[in-house]
């Protein structure tokens, strides 16, 4: 498909848009809930988990059997500033390794029996430097959008996405710094391992792109177009076409909530079909996923991106659709109800 959109109001109008979750099949889901062979709630989130499902499946029996997860890629101007503790080069790199099976995203969607697709995004033309200026035009972070749309595949039932892009967590910083406020050094964490000096030039960055940028203090896609990457506006166009879809999502760490955040903030309920994978190690995470409203379901201790937490969190939803779907009733199994 060729995105059907040119403009970032055109995203933005697509998004508002978006028809909302099946409150019919909530409710069916709920009822059935009520009758399976176990004390009620006893399943925990699993049960949130599968009415959430049913709501954007449009059926009290939620199925996943072609989840998908798929990693965008890009390269940062501002890596030229020593924000991160590899070189950029090791984007490249990366995607090289995807494509050859040996990256732990590959081993993680074997795991879960998820496809898993790589999309590199014009990887020999770094964004602008954005504590100079916009890191995009308009016309460059709507090709990436479209990028992002056009990489979900429509019969999927469950989609993942994921990120490389050496630099990127300076970008999800600033971004979160647009959006929210707070103090730059609250949202800047160390990435891949960068040491206090190096934390301290990511501050700095960050602080400066706002400076640079003061469209991004006043309208979330500008935030986008402004302080993101092209793999951070590829995710939020995936995850854009996956809502109007209506396709679940689950979001992985940092930089991918950072993307997931601008259309929270662009147009409310633009996540409501979104769980949080998990809780990444980065500094900032745990308060953007509240921000989000959204608890995460694993935190394991993992800062890697490529959509590993996320991909980790696949096995979990798709336990608790063949739960609710699978199991029997009191009545079914003959088990007396309390
Ligand atoms: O997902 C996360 O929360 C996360 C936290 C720290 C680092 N990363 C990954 O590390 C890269 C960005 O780190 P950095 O230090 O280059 O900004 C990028 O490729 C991300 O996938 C990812
Ligand atoms: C090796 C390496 C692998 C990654 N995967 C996601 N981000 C990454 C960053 C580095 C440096």
């Amino acid at each position: 498909m060729t995105a059907p959109f040119t403009t970032l109001n055109d995203f933005r109008g697509l998004l508002a848009a978006a028809p909302r979750a099946d409150q019919v099949a909530v409710d069916g889901a709920a009822a059935r809930n009520g009758q399976l062979t176990k004390p009620p709630g006893a399943l925990g989130r699993l049960e949130d988990l599968a009415l959430w499902l049913a709501g954007w499946q449009g059926t009290d029996r939620p199925r996943i059997v072609a989840p998908q997860i798929v990693i965008f890629a890009g390269n940062h101007g501002i890596c030229a500033q020593g924000v991160s503790a590899f070189p950029a080069e090791v984007t490249a790199q990366m995607v090289g390794n995807f494509q050859g099976g040996g990256a732990a995203i590959n081993q993680l969607a074997k795991a879960c029996g998820a496809r898993l697709d790589v999309v590199p995004l014009d990887l020999d033309t770094p964004t602008q430097d954005f504590t100079q200026g916009p890191a995009m035009t308009e016309a460059e972070v709507v090709a990436a959008l479209a990028a992002g749309w056009d990489a979900v595949d429509p019969a999927t039932d469950l989609l993942v996405v994921g990120e490389m892009g050496i630099g990127n967590t300076t970008s999800a910083a600033a971004i979160a710094h647009a959006l929210y406020g707070g103090s730059p050094a609250a949202w800047t964490g160390r990435g891949t391992g960068v040491d206090d000096a190096g934390l301290a030039r990511k501050t700095d960055v960050v602080a400066r792109g706002l400076g640079a940028n003061p469209a991004a203090g006043t309208d979330a896609l500008q935030a986008l177009r402004c302080l993101g990457g092209r793999e951070v506006a590829a995710m939020a166009g995936a995850i854009a076409r996956a809502r109007v879809d209506g396709i679940p999502v689950i979001l992985d760490g940092f930089i991918c909530c950072a993307a997931a955040a601008t259309l929270a903030a662009a147009v409310p309920g633009a996540l409501d079909h979104a769980v949080a994978g998990h809780q990444s190690a980065e500094a900032a995470h745990a308060t953007l996923l509240d921000r989000l409203g959204k608890p995460p379901l694993l935190q394991l201790g993992l800062r890697l991106g490529e959509g590993s937490g996320a991909a980790l969190a696949i096995s979990i939803v798709k336990a608790a659709a063949a739960c609710h779907s699978d199991m029997a009733t009191f009545a079914e199994a003959a088990v007396s109800a309390g």
